[in-house]
């Protein structure tokens, strides 16, 4: 499913008004039918119709007509001066007038109104927000918040439709209707709480004109990325499904890599063999039998590889996983410079292997292969130098360009986790903050390592790790609530990994 920013939704409308010849007013009229059919659905009686002077207010004095001649008790509220509106919305709001239809503009009155309504639409600011919301239209958005249910047109009044954050106030809805695209602001950020169920909705656009505008920001649907999950044949053994290496742990994180190495296992990994330090092995050994292990030296508390181990290594793995509880020390960075230089296969770097990176990122641009970088916001601003608010206000800007000034795959994680390539970006909106506990990480690295290792590519494993890891996070949210632990993660792995995987229903 494609995801637009608000420059790109203007020259879909726009392109589809003056290239293919659509009047607005139909569009307009398109969507507050799409409006309808949403409202119909709620059952609710009285209608409180919130709005703006742009064409979000002009949805809603569309929506207002179609609802009263329909026998709705409604009624519209707009809070500035009626000259100051134009166009397709002014025609709108006309043809109320010319119907006797009120327009008020009085805030107790709205307050009252809202009191006694089924349902307040909320068409106050769409996808033409600039700036934070005025002074004035503060106590307007106090009051919607108020309704018992909200319904935002487009997008929650006060969200940023490219960034997701609230411009100084806004509606928190408990549906949003919007039109042909997702916007940014639905799924980022602050917007993804603020916009509730958020309902897709055509309105006449061809598809041919939102295809001209190559949009590259993609989401799941949740068909594909269960579309990209390899069926296994019958006839078939562990050599077909990978051999993987995952090098971390340390004698006071040994946790990290027991989470990896069973992640990887039951995401479906061949063969998972653990790279860590022999003060952890029987610990190690005691918990996650169906591994091989490759115990190394320790020095200095941490684990200690030379080239001539890492050969050996690369030899006997067909993806590797660098990081998980490693420790972040000044020798590890002559191993993983080693690694990047030298292996061939796919690589996966996370957690502190990402804070050894930062000691000297430039390495990342001898690697020989393609790399998984899966920062979290912390590690991201150690990598960057970019201050974590900044980074979490420019997710998708700072992932890409990282991704393409050192040519590898970032996964930068948080509540929508985003995946590029450098070029194309994917979304991922499955998981829950549930999962804000220390080690889910460690299954992502697991689940990512092992879905290289069976033959994925880099980018295709990202997406695909990503939605598999929220789904698992949703499972364990079912039973253990916010409660639950990384191992509840581990356990729900192995659930999209079936042999009727395209008959599998997800919510
Ligand atoms: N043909 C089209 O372009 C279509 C547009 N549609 C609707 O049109 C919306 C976009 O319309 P517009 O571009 O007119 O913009 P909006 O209606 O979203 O907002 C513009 C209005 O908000 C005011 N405003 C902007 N920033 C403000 C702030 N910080 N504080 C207070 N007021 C502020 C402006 O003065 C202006 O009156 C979409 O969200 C969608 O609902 C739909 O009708 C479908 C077709
Ligand atoms: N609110 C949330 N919604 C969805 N996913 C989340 C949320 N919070 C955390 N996660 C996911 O959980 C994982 C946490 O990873 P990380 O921060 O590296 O934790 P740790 O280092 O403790 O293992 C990431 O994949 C992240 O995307
Ligand atoms: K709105």
């Amino acid at each position: 499913m494609k995801v637009v920013n608000a420059n790109e939704m203007r020259e879909i409308d726009k392109r589809a008004i003056e290239k293919y010849k659509i009047p607005g007013i139909i569009l307009m009229e398109n969507a507050a039918y799409a409006l309808l059919e949403e409202i119909e659905r709620l059952n609710g009686k009285r209608i409180t119709i919130v709005c703006g002077t742009g064409n979000n207010g002009g949805d809603g004095f569309a929506l207002a007509r179609l609802l009263l001649i329909r026998g709705y008790d409604v009624e519209v509220f707009c809070f500035s001066d009626p000259e100051k509106v134009k166009g397709d919305a002014r025609i709108n709001l006309d043809i109320l007038l010319n119907m006797g239809i009120k327009v008020y503009n009085d805030l107790n009155k709205l307050e009252n109104s809202i009191r006694y309504s089924d349902v307040v639409v909320d068409a106050l600011l769409g996808t033409g927000l600039s700036g934070e919301v005025k002074e004035e239209l503060k106590n307007v958005i106090d009051a919607i918040n108020k309704g018992r249910l909200k319904l935002s047109v487009d997008i929650p009044s006060g969200i940023n439709s490219d960034t997701g954050s609230i411009m100084g106030t806004c509606v928190f809805a408990d549906i949003t209707v919007t039109f042909e695209c997702l916007k940014l602001g639905h799924i980022l950020s602050e917007g993804k709480e603020a916009s509730g169920k958020v309902i897709v909705k055509k309105i006449g656009i061809p598809v041919s004109c939102i295809e001209e505008q190559s949009v590259k920001i993609f989401t799941s649907d949740k068909e594909y990325p269960i579309s990209l999950i390899k069926k296994r044949r019958l006839d078939t053994n562990k050599g077909d499904y990978g051999k993987v290496a995952i090098i971390g742990g340390n004698y006071k994180m040994s946790g990290a890599i027991i989470l990896a190495l069973k992640s990887a296992l039951r995401s479906g990994a061949g063969l998972v063999c653990g790279v860590f330090p022999k003060t952890i092995l029987d610990r190690v050994g005691a918990l996650v039998p169906e591994a091989v292990y490759f115990p190394c030296e320790e020095k200095h508390e941490h684990i200690f590889l030379d080239d001539y181990c890492l050969n050996i290594l690369f030899q006997k793995s067909n993806a590797i996983a660098f990081g998980v509880g490693i420790g972040n020390f000044d020798e590890l960075l002559h191993p993983l410079q080693y690694i990047l230089e030298h292996y061939e296969g796919p690589l996966v770097i996370d957690a502190d292997g990402l804070n050894v990176l930062s000691r000297n990122k430039t390495i990342l641009k001898s690697a020989k292969s393609k790399v998984i970088l899966t920062p979290h916001p912390g590690e991201m601003s150690r990598l960057t130098g970019y201050d974590i608010d900044y980074i979490n206000k420019n997710r998708i800007n700072v992932a890409k360009s990282f991704a393409k000034e050192y040519n590898s795959i970032v996964l930068l994680k948080g509540s929508s986790t985003v995946v590029t390539d450098g070029e194309f970006i994917y979304i991922n909106r499955t998981g829950n903050p549930g999962m804000a506990t220390a080690g889910s990480g460690d299954v992502l690295t697991g689940v990512l390592v092992s879905l290289l290792g069976q033959g994925y590519s880099p980018f295709e494993a990202a997406i695909l790790g990503s939605f598999i890891h929220g789904i698992s996070g949703d499972r364990a949210y079912q039973k253990h609530g916010y409660g639950l632990t990384a191992m509840d993660l581990v356990d729900n792995l192995g659930f999209l990994f079936k042999k009727d995987i395209g008959s599998i229903k997800l919510e």
